[in-house]
């Protein structure tokens, strides 16, 4: 039974805990999937890939209004497709074999099986091509094994087929119509995708709303602009899932009664869940919480001692930022057990590559309202911008809410071109606690760009 100084379950994140600090610990990194996790293999970087080649698939549907007339003559998919993953999937096969057999990584095993525990810190990996299992023991942990896509228990759902946001980058042919289950983040990116691509895109939603757990502002623009460009269905509960002879159908109950969702493919985009409950997790004594997260403290440490958790296994945000930043604190925990340092969570921020774009960190006005915390909120219009004026933006705003006594910043919210960039100064002002006026009038605004829409709204703010 090998042992070691340290074990870390999950490429995504995890494998980047090891650099040349590391280099006289025996450690091994354990692996069931692809080499380097969801963000770079199947998340964050290929969808962007994606989400910017729609941009410019779809611009001119937008030019027009500007006095440019485009046509889009077409979407070479298959050509698409592959100069994405033609650049990512080397970056799996070159991440693997650096970790299995460059001499950098002389004190790293790589074991590319499933890892489950069956003890106190003892985790049996069984490999998928029935090489005998081996039982891994360990000082220390770190368990980065991320999440998985939820799937809703929808009757014939399974036999009908489906796609999640880990295949549907890699269909054979662009189809002519697709319904996406869900209304979130997976959703709002892939509908904005596939619409500019040309395909029919109908968005089925449990809820009233798309974006839901974004500011009521933000979520209700949001829907309306995608209503206008997708079939969105709304409070719809599924009811069933069956094949057609063009593809799949859905059928739903909804505010009018009974109806059917139809096309060719079928996404569903209805969450992901940590892995949790797949690590044996009961046998080393790690614990849990409601969500199926795994329990971690401000030092990113579970209820076992020398055992680490982070990232989406571990984290409501489920973010590769969050991810990240808990990696860098994990790392440093590890090498200085005398000298933890905590994770920071106040002022986490996100975004959502759609169209337009949605940013956000902080409170929103519902959630300020819900704790009982007193603000003042202000907005401003991308359209009584300079920038705005020249992008001919109609639709856009950011929305500022701050403590009326401090002034600081309490959340920000942007719907609108670029809004992932231009929310950056406000994340900055709240995680280093500067106030909206001091924001505003303590340094130069570049005329005219687009984050004049953060001068002017902080300005707006009813603040004396
Ligand atoms: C479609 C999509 C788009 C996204 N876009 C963004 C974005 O734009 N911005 C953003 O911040 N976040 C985005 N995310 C979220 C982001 O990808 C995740 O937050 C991040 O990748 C989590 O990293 P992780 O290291 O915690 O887990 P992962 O990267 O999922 O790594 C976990 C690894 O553990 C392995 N594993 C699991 N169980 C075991 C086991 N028992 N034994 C061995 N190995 C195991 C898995 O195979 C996997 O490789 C997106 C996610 C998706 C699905
Ligand atoms: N830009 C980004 O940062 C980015 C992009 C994609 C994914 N992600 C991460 O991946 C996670 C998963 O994304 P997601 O869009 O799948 O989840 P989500 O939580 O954003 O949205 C899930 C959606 O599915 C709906 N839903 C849930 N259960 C359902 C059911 N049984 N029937 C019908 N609808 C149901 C919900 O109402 C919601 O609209 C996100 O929470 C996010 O952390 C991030």
């Amino acid at each position: 039974m090998p042992h070691y100084d340290l074990v870390i379950v999950g490429t995504g994140s995890g494998n980047s805990i090891l650099d040349p600090r590391f280099a006289d610990w025996k450690t091994a990194i354990v692996e069931k999937g692809t080499f380097g996790g969801t963000c770079i293999n199947v998340g964050c970087i290929p969808t962007k890939m994606f989400v910017h080649t729609a941009d410019v698939a779809a611009t001119p549907s937008k030019s027009a209004r500007l006095g440019v007339d485009e046509e889009l003559t077409g979407v070479r998919w298959r050509d698409v497709r592959d100069r994405i993953f033609g650049r990512i999937d080397p970056i799996a096969t070159a991440g693997a074999e650096y970790r299995r057999s460059h001499e950098d990584n002389a004190n790293v095993d790589l074991y590319e099986g499933e890892g489950r525990f069956v003890g106190h810190k003892e985790l049996r990996v069984s490999f998928a091509d029935g090489r005998p299992d081996e039982v891994l023991t360990a000082d220390r942990f770190v368990l980065a094994a991320g999440g998985r896509p939820v799937i809703p228990d929808v009757p014939g759902l399974a036999e009908t087929g489906y796609h999640t946001s880990d295949t549907v980058m890699r269909l054979d042919e662009l189809p002519a119509s697709m319904v996406i289950l869900g209304g979130g983040y997976i959703a709002a990116e892939f509908a904005h995708v596939f619409a500019s691509f040309g395909v029919a895109v109908t968005v089925v939603n449990r809820s009233g709303a798309l974006l839901r757990a974004e500011d009521d502002d933000v979520s209700a623009r949001f829907t309306e602009l995608a209503s206008q460009r997708f079939d969105v269905r709304l409070d719809r509960k599924v009811v069933r899932a069956r094949r057609t002879g063009g593809g799949v159908a859905l059928d739903l109950e909804g505010p009018e009664g009974a109806e059917t969702a139809e096309a060719e493919v079928l996404l569903v985009a209805t969450g992901r869940r940590p892995n949790s409950d797949l690590l044996g997790l009961d046998a080393t004594g790690v614990t849990t919480v409601d969500s199926g997260h795994v329990a971690v403290d401000e030092y990113q440490r579970t209820v076992v001692d020398g055992v680490y958790a982070l990232g989406d296994l571990s984290s409501p945000y489920e973010l590769k930022h969050v991810a990240n930043h808990e990696t860098r604190v994990v790392q440093h925990n590890l090498l200085h057990p005398d000298e933890q340092i905590a994770a920071d969570h106040r002022f986490v921020p996100h975004a959502v590559f759609t169209a337009p774009q949605v940013a956000s960190v902080g409170l929103t006005e519902r959630a300020a309202r819900e704790r009982g915390v007193s603000f003042v909120v202000a907005k401003q219009d991308y359209a009584g911008i300079a920038y705005g004026w020249a992008m001919e933006d109609t639709t856009g705003f950011a929305k500022i809410l701050a403590d009326p006594a401090t002034g600081l910043i309490l959340g920000a919210h942007i719907i609108g071109p670029q809004a992932s960039s231009v929310i950056q100064p406000l994340i900055q002002a709240m995680s280093f606690g500067l106030d909206a006026r001091s924001m505003a009038r303590g340094q130069y605004w570049i005329h005219p760009a687009m984050p004049e829409l953060v001068e002017n709204a902080l300005l707006n703010l009813p603040l004396d």
